[in-house]
C-alpha cells in the first residue's frame, strides 16, 4: 500500500486517504505505471507502532492475543510494526487515551525510530484523535479507521464500494479538522460557493453530508437491484458460509462449488459477497461467501454494509466456519454469535464447521515441536486438550450439527457435502413436498 498509492505516491497507508482525495503527485518523484494507472515510489514499507489499553482484568495473554490481530491487520494494510505499547488502566484517559507518560515514552521511541504510524487497538473520539496528532506529529489511526481502510482496498463491486465509502465519510465527518479544507474544492465551486460568514470546515462538512446523502440513494438504489434479483432466483434454498475472518470460508466455498473465490492469508480477503449454485443429489441451491467477522467491527460499517449482509440475513441455512487452529477459537465463535444477534440472523439453522484441523497442536506438541518439551508444566494456563476431545466436547454441548475438516488437506469434505446435502434437501422438500426424490441421503 504504502508503494501504490492512488493519491499520488505520497508516503503513507491507505489510512490517511480520506475519500475523492485527488491530490497531485510530489514528494519523491513517483512514477506511474500505465497499466495500472497507480503511482509508485521506490519508498519502503510504512512503519508503525501499536497501542492496547486494556483494564486490569485482562489477562496479559489475551492482550498479547488481540494486539496479534492488530498486527495481523495492519500488515494487511501494508503497514510494518515494530513495537507495540500496553498500559493498564480502569478508563482511557479522556484527552489522550494513553496516560502523560506513556505518552512521553511513545513519543521519544517514535521519534527516535521514525515511527510514521501510531495505530491503536480501539477507536478513538474525535478530540483524542487531534490531541495526539498534535502531540506526536505522526499519523493516528484507529481501530475502525484500519478496518474501514482495508474493505475500501479489498472492495470489488461497485456495492462494496458505494457501502465502504459511506462508511468512510461517516467516519471523516466529526473528525473534520482543517487538515481536509481542501475537499471543498472537489465540488468545484471554490470560494464563490460558500454562503458569507461560513468557514471552510463548515464548507467541508457540507461536501461530506452531501456525498453521504448521495450514496445513501446509490444504495438504496442497489438495495431494490438486489431485491429484484432475490426475487428473480425463487425459492432455492439459499446457504451462506458465515463466520470469523481467514477461517476459510472461501477455501470451503471453492471446494464445494469447484469456484475460484480469491482466498489468502489475510484478514478480510472477502469484501463482497459471491454467490454459487451449486446441486448435489439433484438439489440445487445458493450458497454465499461472506465478509468475515472480527471483535469490535465497527457498527458504522455493519450497518453500511446492509446489502452484503442481507445475504447472510436472508439465508435458509448458515455454515459457521470457525478457525480451530487459533488460539482464541472459542472467543471467536462468541464474536460471530453475537454479530448474527445484531444483524438479526441469530435464530436460523445452522452447521458450525471446525476447520484446519491439520494445523491443530496441543500444549505438548507445540512444545515438543518448539524443542522443550516440558518446560511449562506449572504454569496456570489451561493446556489445549487433543483434537478427539475437542471433537468429543463440541458434539456432546452443541445442538446444531458439527464437522471437523481440513479444507487445505480436503479431510472430511465429502461428509461436509452430505451433512450440507441432507439439510439442504429437508429445506428443499419442506419447500416443495410434491418434489420426486430421486436420491436423498439420510435423515
Ligand atoms: N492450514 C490450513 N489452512 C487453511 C485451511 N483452510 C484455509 N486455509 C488458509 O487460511 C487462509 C484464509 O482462508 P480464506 O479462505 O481466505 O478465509 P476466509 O474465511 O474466506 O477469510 P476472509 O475472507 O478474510 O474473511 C488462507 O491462507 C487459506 O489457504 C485449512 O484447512 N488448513
Ligand atoms: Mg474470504
Amino acid at each position: 500500500m504504502a508503494k501504490k498509492s492512488n493519491s499520488g505516491g505520497r508516503q503513507q497507508t491507505n489510512s490517511t486517504r480520506h475519500p475523492g482525495a485527488t491530490d497531485a503527485p510530489r514528494g519523491n518523484q513517483p512514477t506511474r505505471n500505465p497499466d495500472t494507472g497507480t503511482y509508485e515510489t521506490a519508498q519502503q514499507r510504512e512503519t508503525a507502532v501499536l497501542i492496547a489499553v486494556p483494564d486490569k482484568r485482562q489477562s496479559d495473554t489475551r492482550t498479547q492475543e488481540y494486539l496479534d490481530e492488530l498486527e495481523f491487520l495492519a500488515e494487511t494494510a501494508g503497514v510494518e510494526v515494530k513495537k507495540r505499547f500496553v498500559q493498564r488502566l480502569d478508563k482511557p484517559d479522556i484527552r489522550t487515551f494513553v496516560g502523560e507518560g506513556k505518552l512521553a515514552e511513545i513519543k521519544a521511541y517514535v521519534t527516535h525510530s521514525g515511527i510514521s504510524v501510531v495505530i491503536f487497538d480501539d477507536d478513538l473520539s474525535p478530540s483524542q484523535l487531534r490531541n495526539l496528532e498534535a502531540e506526536l506529529m505522526v499519523k493516528i489511526v484507529d481501530r475502525s479507521l484500519l478496518i474501514i481502510d482495508i474493505f475500501a482496498t479489498r472492495a470489488k463491486t461497485a456495492t462494496a464500494r458505494a457501502q465502504v465509502e459511506l462508511a468512510q465519510y461517516q467516519y471523516l465527518l466529526p473528525r473534520l479538522t482543517g487538515l481536509w479544507s481542501h475537499l471543498s474544492r472537489q465540488r468545484g465551486g471554490g470560494v464563490s460557493m460558500r454562503g458569507p460568514g461560513e468557514t471552510e470546515i463548515e464548507t467541508d462538512r457540507r461536501v461530506v453530508r452531501d456525498r453521504i446523502s448521495l450514496l445513501k440513494d446509490k444504495l438504496k438504489d442497489f438495495d431494490k437491484q438486489s431485491h429484484t434479483q432475490r426475487k428473480a432466483r425463487g425459492g432455492v434454498v439459499r446457504v451462506a458460509l458465515v463466520g470469523y475472518t481467514n477461517v476459510g470460508k472461501s477455501t470451503i466455498m471453492n471446494l464445494l462449488s469447484r469456484s475460484d473465490v480469491f482466498a489468502e492469508n489475510k484478514l478480510f480477503a472477502t469484501v463482497d459477497s459471491t454467490v454459487r449454485k451449486i446441486s448435489f443429489d439433484n438439489i440445487p441451491f445458493l450458497l454465499s461467501d461472506t465478509v468475515g467477522f472480527i471483535r469490535k467491527l465497527p457498527t458504522r460499517l455493519i450497518e453500511s454494509f446492509k446489502s452484503t449482509l442481507d445475504e447472510i440475513r436472508e439465508a435458509d441455512l448458515l455454515v459457521h466456519v470457525v478457525d480451530i487452529s487459533h488460539p482464541s477459537f472459542e472467543e471467536q465463535i462468541e464474536v460471530v454469535n453475537e454479530t448474527l444477534k445484531d444483524i438479526e440472523a441469530a435464530d436460523k439453522p445452522m452447521l458450525l464447521v471446525f476447520n484446519k484441523i491439520d494445523q491443530y497442536r496441543t500444549d505438548t506438541e507445540t512444545e515438543r515441536e518448539a524443542g522443550f518439551e516440558g518446560m511449562n508444566e506449572d504454569e496456570d494456563a489451561p493446556s489445549r486438550p487433543t483434537l478427539a476431545q475437542l471433537q468429543d466436547t463440541y458434539m456432546a454441548k452443541m445442538h446444531d450439527p458439527v464437522l471437523f475438516i481440513s479444507a487445505k488437506n480436503r479431510e472430511n469434505i465429502e461428509e461436509l457435502r452430505a451433512l450440507l446435502t441432507r439439510h439442504v434437501a429437508k429445506i428443499h422438500y419442506q419447500r416443495y413436498p410434491n418434489t420426486v426424490i430421486d436420491h436423498v441421503d439420510g435423515e
